[in-house]
């Protein structure tokens, strides 16, 4: 990446890099979040929000649902992408124009040209809730990046290595930030620490977060 890509981004916006391939854009999503709190509400209208078994027969401790061409779900026979909603056998809700706009403008701004997401992950964290370290793995091609969106409250994300062991850092999100990586980040294992108690004017005791990626 050049710094002449990012002349025509408004300062707050610049990129800070945490690793090779992947950024985090402050802010970036922070003028369209109620809209974007807005299709929330719609899509887990159609498809509600839940809390899935892990292969293991835990249920997670957030809650999700999806919307878009494919949609990522987990049960005792592991994991997988589909098209349908397994609560209510049908086709995920559409992806809107607002996700899918955001997406890719922000992974643009990353350097990956051209992402174009047929699944977008929610997850919702109340207070006590976590996603533990992990790779996105389970899309068809890697070369295209993740996009990952904070709303509301404010939780610890970590970004690890290719290796399980490696010692992530720990970054805060904070509402409106997205986290871009791709390339050679693409497999970096990452996760959220618990969400503390707290109370946001859009969100209330929650963290909503939105992951775009291609699953096929
Ligand atoms: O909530 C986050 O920031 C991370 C979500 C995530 O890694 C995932 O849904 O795969
Ligand atoms: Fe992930």
């Amino acid at each position: 990446m050049t710094p002449d890509l990012f002349d025509d981004l408004p300062a707050e916006h610049l990129p800070e890099i945490i690793a090779e391939g992947a950024v985090i854009l402050r802010r970036f999503a922070l003028d369209r979040a109620e809209r974007l709190l807005g299709v929330i509400g719609e899509v887990t209208e159609l498809a509600p929000l839940r809390r899935m078994k892990t292969p293991g027969g835990h249920a997670m401790s957030v809650a999700m649902s999806c919307c878009g061409e494919q949609g990522w779900v987990t049960d005792t026979r592991g994991y997988r992408y589909q098209s349908d909603d397994p609560l209510s056998g049908r086709p995920w809700p559409s992806m809107r124009d607002v996700f899918r706009t955001l997406a890719r403008e922000a992974a643009s701004a990353a350097g990956y040209e051209g992402f174009c997401p047929d699944a977008c992950l929610i997850n919702r964290y109340e207070p006590g809730a976590k996603m533990g370290l992990h790779q996105d793995r389970d899309e068809h091609d890697f070369k295209q990046p993740i996009v990952s969106v904070t709303l509301g409250l404010s939780q610890v994300f970590q970004f690890g290595g290719l290796r399980r062991n490696e010692r992530p850092v720990n970054i805060p999100l904070h509402h409106g930030d997205v986290v871009v990586w791709g390339g050679p980040a693409r497999l970096r294992y990452h996760g959220v620490l618990t969400l503390k108690a707290g109370d946001h004017p859009l969100t209330g005791p929650c963290r909503y977060n939105l992951t775009f990626r291609r699953a096929r």
